[in-house]
């Protein structure tokens, strides 16, 4: 008897986003066999850089309306540059979604992950977690490009809100007293003299609701290099958008390759679906080849297992994606040679294989 029933939202987008998001659905199917009472239907849609040659638009004018009724989104990646400028691509599907959706955190883990082989030489047991701001910020349409020729003028601007950065950090600090209890603001108030000394005040004024988390704050330029030297010693992270993704790269390369780092967009206040996807992009260098590594996109499964409140399940799936890492079914971007099919084959027969979960 079916219990539970999640209707899924699927755009598997450009590039390997078409690769790997069929191999994670087997993966999807595959856990709620294993657990007997879930049940998820998957309604796929063709929103991507092609559909945008045919259409002139990322996704119909109807999208959003559609998507809305869905419990959640399964993404792959957005971006395919050689036929539709990066921009409008990102901007008119991933952005818009976010944007729209009130996805206004992005949070995204990374960790020691067993039998990769760290580009770190010595690398000890890191476990953080990037709480990325994802609406505001760096990200934003405020702006705009006047004269031409010498006089040609681009101005961004980024937009920092009180509402916003308050949000962000505080997630970042309830998310904490969960883990470690240890909070790490990533700011550049030396550089940025207006948005950035408001997000230092902000956190100070946060912190004081949480005399309980231990707080640090660094330059993004330090950060960045202690994500690569000491990373064992971090635990939540709350970043700006910008800042939140760059990090978030490297949070992937360190455990071994971006295709593993998992990402969730977040809407905290219930109004619209989440939507979960890889932090990898759309990696046109090895689209058609079968071996984009699926467990990035997998691990993205897993973290919308955790928001359905499936956290046993969840628990479950990594341990198995860590064991067939371990016995070495890995796709070339980690130093194997298996193909992404084989790795989310082995992974489904293994899921299997383990004991069955449902009560
Ligand atoms: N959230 C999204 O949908 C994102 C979309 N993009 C878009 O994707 C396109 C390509 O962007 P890039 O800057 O090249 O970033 P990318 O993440 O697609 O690729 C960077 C490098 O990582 C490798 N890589 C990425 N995912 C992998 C996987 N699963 N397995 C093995 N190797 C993997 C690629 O082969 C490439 O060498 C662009 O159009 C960009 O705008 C980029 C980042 C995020
Ligand atoms: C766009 C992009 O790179 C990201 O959201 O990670
Ligand atoms: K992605
Ligand atoms: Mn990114």
């Amino acid at each position: 008897m079916v219990l539970k029933y999640f209707e899924i939202a699927v755009i598997p987008g450009d590039g390997i986003g078409k690769e790997v998001v069929p191999a994670s659905l087997n993966v999807l199917n595959t856990i709620a066999e294993l657990h007997g009472g879930l049940k998820f239907t998957f309604t796929e849609f063709p929103w991507s850089c092609e559909y945008y040659l045919e259409h002139e638009v990322m996704m119909p004018e109807t999208g959003l309306e559609t998507l809305k009724n869905f419990n959640a989104i399964f993404l792959g990646a957005v971006g395919n540059p050689d036929i539709v400028p990066d921009h409008i691509s990102l901007w008119g599907l991933l952005i818009k979604i976010r944007r729209a959706f009130e996805q206004t955190i992005n949070i995204r883990p990374a960790k020691y992950f067993k039998g990769l082989r760290s580009p770190l030489v010595n690398p000890k047991d890191f476990d953080l977690i990037v709480v990325r701001e994802n609406s505001e910020g760096e990200y934003s349409e405020v702006g705009g490009r006047i004269h031409s020729g010498k006089d040609e003028t681009a101005i961004q601007n980024a937009v920092f809100t009180r509402k916003g950065t308050e949000r962000a950090m505080r997630y970042a600090f309830d998310l904490a007293k969960q883990r470690k209890k240890h909070v790490t603001s990533a700011t550049k108030s030396n550089g940025i003299v207006h948005s950035m000394p408001f997000w230092d005040e902000v956190f100070r004024d946060v912190q004081k609701d949480y005399s309980d988390i231990g707080t640090a704050s660094y330059h993004i330029d330090a950060l960045a290099a202690a994500f690569v030297t000491k990373p064992e010693i971090f635990d939540v992270i709350v970043a700006s958008n910008l800042f939140g993704d760059i990090l978030t790269d490297i949070g992937g390369a360190i455990m071994g390759s971006i295709g593993i780092a998992p990402a969730a967009n977040l809407n905290v206040n219930g109004k619209y679906p989440s939507m979960f996807e890889p932090v990898h992009g759309s990696a046109p260098d090895i689209v058609g080849k079968n071996i984009a590594n699926p467990i990035g996109q997998i691990w993205t499964a897993k973290m919308m297992l955790d928001h359905f409140g499936e956290v046993e399940l969840g628990k479950r799936l990594l341990e198995v994606i860590e064991e067939v890492t371990e016995d070495q079914f890995k796709t070339p971007d980690i130093g194997g040679t298996s193909t992404t099919n084989a790795v989310a084959d082995e992974i489904c027969a293994r899921l299997l294989k383990s004991e069955a979960l449902s009560k």
